[in-house]
């Protein structure tokens, strides 16, 4: 078996074993087994052979080593032994020489193997390494000892080198005195940044010039030379630097720099730059400074400055706010705007290029009386949930012919599905899903029928408690109302506690002086006229006491679920005994209130919506004065600037519109933002003020003393409070009966002082209500 042979099969634990049981003798190398004997014997002979007269150069000892160190390779023991012992020349062949040639691959090839080993390796590919892409070690000016964790102590040194480290040790000591005396603390945030690094590289150059090869250094920290010292910061020891070859990377950011908390080196570090352990203190750490702050100058001035797109929106502001502020103070000037800055600045944004709508100066008072129109009412219905309303008024509009059969129907079948099939007549009204679902009436609904003599609007209001303040909104829009009285036993004394009273109570508060009582459902007790009288005689003292002259006050026995005395007499027997009029005849001879034509222009807007004419069209009553095409309106109490591009009366365009009218108006030259309904259109020239304070003269429903309120005047709702009760008043006269009350009892008269949280658009004459907890505990007139 070869040596090769027997190497692989080595049992390394029993060799091991024998190893630490026997003691080592070098002499056992130089036992050879039987084969490798024969080996060496043949090998030396034909080396012997090779070398030819040269062998008697070499002794058998040399070849039996060259041949034991290459495994009995005849040809490199003779190149080796030729090389070594015999000529130099044959050691190094010329191709290798050529490959590798060069003083660098001289050198490294001095320092790795001997030259005269060269050849024998020169097929090794570790020794075909280009130039470009060998190590270059730089050799250290003198070893340190101790180093990776040896001894401390510094090994054996030379004479030369001994000298060398005490002048350098007592050039430090100087520096670090000279330093002390020059900086009495150690306080780098005194020194600017650019001082900072200059005192560094300054540093630097003190190295560089003991023969340190010149390079750009990078510190990286501000107080950068690990210069721990006694007092917590360092002795003049070596910088800790970064190499490289960008030149501008030092700190720029102008900011006042920290001085960071420095630990004492680590024994790696001390080690290394040759420092003793004992001349640092600890110093506790209080921050942690963030790292890009002494970094670089592209980090920390990253966010200094304002980025370029920064600088361009900051122009564009600056060039929009001189536009605003110049257009704010055109229009401040004009129009004596009282409200907020914000809206100011609104107003200055709106472009609005729109050409003025062109009037046609029509006298519109002139062309009204020329105009053989049908007169114009609009009256609320109103009465106890349930009473009985929509249903009435949608069995009205059935008979007039406004909604067909084929609707009735349809809206039947559905009702059914929710199993809401008697409220089909009410679903005329009730449009909305809510009200439909629950059978309530939520907020007015309005509609329009014509007779021969008059254009009716019906203002359908809820009878619900918690919807008073939309019943308000549509009673301060009627000229009259129907108050449907629910004649079912039970039901009709329910409503005389309930809404039947309060909102006869709050029309006569509204002004309104016409009622018509529909006294409805006598199907329900047998058209029986006794109830029929009781009811009416019940109503008419409640109404008397309330203010309404019965003149003015008619009543019509009805049932709306199956249309008796609406258009036509009912044709049940039992109800025969009516003669009077139907409801609608009712309605026809109700005059509508005094139009104030020749007022100053107001309408409240009951709608704004986008309609095909005007982003912005509103809808609503005009409460006094007249209006036409191309007109300018003042919306309050937003104090913007409006005008008519055009308008609709009855869905078709007129030119013009006077009091009482319920008209469309389609707006130009005004954001939407600046309408709401409840809102005050008025004259520009004689504009409705806003106010924040007003004394009126109240009928009292509840206990009043100064307390919050809620003041509603038709759409319009305001957060107030009664301040003061100046008088209770005597109810017919209206004399003082007593100044400064401390409270005014239900039913009494008295003038009170309201406050507003916001201003809005009131004036003397206008008609408020005044609610608390939901309660309605006032109504009257401003003074
Ligand atoms: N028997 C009978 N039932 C009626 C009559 N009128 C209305 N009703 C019923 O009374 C219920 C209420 O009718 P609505 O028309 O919704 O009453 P409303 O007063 O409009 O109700 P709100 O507006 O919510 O206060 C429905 O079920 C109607 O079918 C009637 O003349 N006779």
């Amino acid at each position: 078996m070869s040596r090769h042979q027997a190497y692989r099969n080595y049992d390394y634990e029993n060799d091991l074993d024998e190893y630490e049981g026997a003691g080592y003798s070098e002499d056992d190398d130089d036992e050879l087994s039987p084969e490798d004997r024969a080996q060496m014997i043949a090998g030396t002979s034909q080396v012997r052979l090779a070398l030819g007269s040269d062998s008697s150069k070499v002794t058998t000892r040399q070849i039996e080593e060259a041949l034991w160190h290459y495994y009995y390779d005849v040809e490199k023991s003779v190149t080796y032994l030729s090389s070594k012992y015999i000529s130099q020349k044959l050691a190094k062949p010329p191709a290798q020489k050529n490959k590798s040639g060069g003083a660098a691959d001289d050198r490294h090839s001095e320092h790795r193997v001997a030259p005269s080993l060269v050849g024998f390796f020169h097929d090794m590919p570790w020794l075909n390494i280009p130039n470009e892409r060998r190590t270059n070690f730089i050799e250290p000016s003198h070893l340190r000892g101790g180093l990776l964790g040896g001894s401390s102590s510094s090994g054996k040194v030379s004479k030369l080198q001994a000298l060398a480290a005490a002048r350098k040790k007592k050039a430090e000591e100087q520096k670090l005195e000279s330093r002390k005396t020059a900086l009495p603390t150690n306080d780098a945030t005194h020194k600017t940044p650019r001082d900072q690094v200059k005192s560094v590289s300054g540093a630097l150059v003190e190295r560089s010039s003991g023969g340190r090869q010149e390079i750009t250094s990078l510190p990286i920290r501000t107080a950068p030379k690990v210069n721990l010292s006694s007092d917590g910061m360092t002795s003049g020891a070596d910088s800790v630097t970064l190499q490289t070859s960008t030149p501008n990377l030092a700190p720029t950011t102008g900011l006042p720099l920290e001085p960071l908390e420095l630990a004492a080196p680590s024994a790696f570090a001390q080690t290394l730059l040759g420092l003793s352990a004992s001349r640092f203190t600890p110093v506790p750490r209080k921050h942690y400074p963030l790292p890009y702050m002494s970094f670089t100058s592209s980090v920390a001035d990253a966010f200094s400055e304002p980025s370029p797109d920064d600088v361009v929106l900051a122009a564009q502001s600056k060039a929009s706010n001189k536009k605003l502020a110049a257009s704010t103070h055109k229009r401040k000037s004009g129009s004596e705007r009282k409200d907020g800055e914000t809206i100011d600045a609104m107003k200055a944004m709106r472009i609005d290029d729109t050409p003025l709508p062109k009037s046609k100066n029509l006298d519109v008072l002139s062309e009204f009386e020329k105009a053989k129109r049908k007169k114009h009412a609009s009256f609320v219905v109103v009465g106890h949930v349930d009473a009985g309303k929509s249903t009435l008024m949608g069995r009205l509009l059935l008979d007039l012919g406004v909604v067909d059969q084929r609707t009735i129907q349809k809206y039947r079948k559905e009702a059914e599905s929710i199993g809401k099939s008697s409220f089909a007549l009410a679903w005329v009204l009730d449009q909305r899903s809510e009200e439909r679902s629950r059978g309530v009436t939520i907020d007015i609904a309005t509609n329009k029928f014509d007779t021969n003599s008059t254009s009716f609007t019906i203002l359908d209001a809820p009878g619900h408690r918690d919807f008073i303040p939309n019943m308000i909104a549509g009673a301060s829009q009627a000229d009259f109302a129907i108050l449907v009285v629910d004649a079912t036993t039970g039901a009709f004394e329910a409503g005389l506690k309930g809404q039947t009273r309060e909102h006869s109570l709050l029309l006569r508060s509204m002004g309104v002086s016409r009622i018509i009582v529909a006294i409805n459902k006598l199907d329900t007790v047998g058209w029986s006229q006794e109830r029929f009288e009781e009811i009416s005689d019940q109503v008419s003292g409640f109404l008397s006491a309330t203010g309404f002259q019965l003149k003015n006050v008619s009543y019509v026995p009805v049932s709306g679920l199956h249309g008796d005395n609406l258009i036509n007499k009912s044709s049940d027997p039992a109800a025969s005994w009516y003669s009077g009029n139907t409801l609608i005849t009712e309605l026809e001879s109700s005059e509508p209130m005094t139009r104030a034509l020749t007022k100053p222009l107001r309408m409240t807007i009951s709608e704004v919506f986008r309609s095909s004419h005007s982003p912005v069209t509103i809808s609503g009553r005009i409460d006094a004065g007249s209006l036409q095409a191309g007109d300018a309106l003042l919306v309050q109490p937003s104090g913007e600037k409006a005008y008519i591009k055009s308008l609709e009366l009855d869905s078709e365009p007129v030119d013009w519109g006077v009091a009482g009218q319920n008209v469309v108006l389609h707006l130009s030259n005004i954001d939407p933002i600046h309408v709401r309904v409840g809102d005050i259109i008025c004259d520009p020239k004689e504009p409705i003020a806003n106010i924040d304070t007003f004394a009126v003269k109240v009928l009292a429903f509840d206990i009043l003393m100064p307390m919050q309120v809620d003041v509603h005047r038709g759409r319009l709702h305001a957060a107030g409070q009664i301040v003061e009760i100046p008088a209770l008043l005597d109810k017919v006269k209206g004399t003082v009966l007593k100044k400064k009350p401390k409270i005014i009892k239900p039913a009494s008269v008295a003038r009170i002082l309201v406050k507003m949280s916001n201003k809005v658009p009131l004036e003397v004459g206008q008609r408020v209500v005044l609610r608390s907890g939901g309660q309605t505990v006032a109504a009257g007139l401003l003074e």
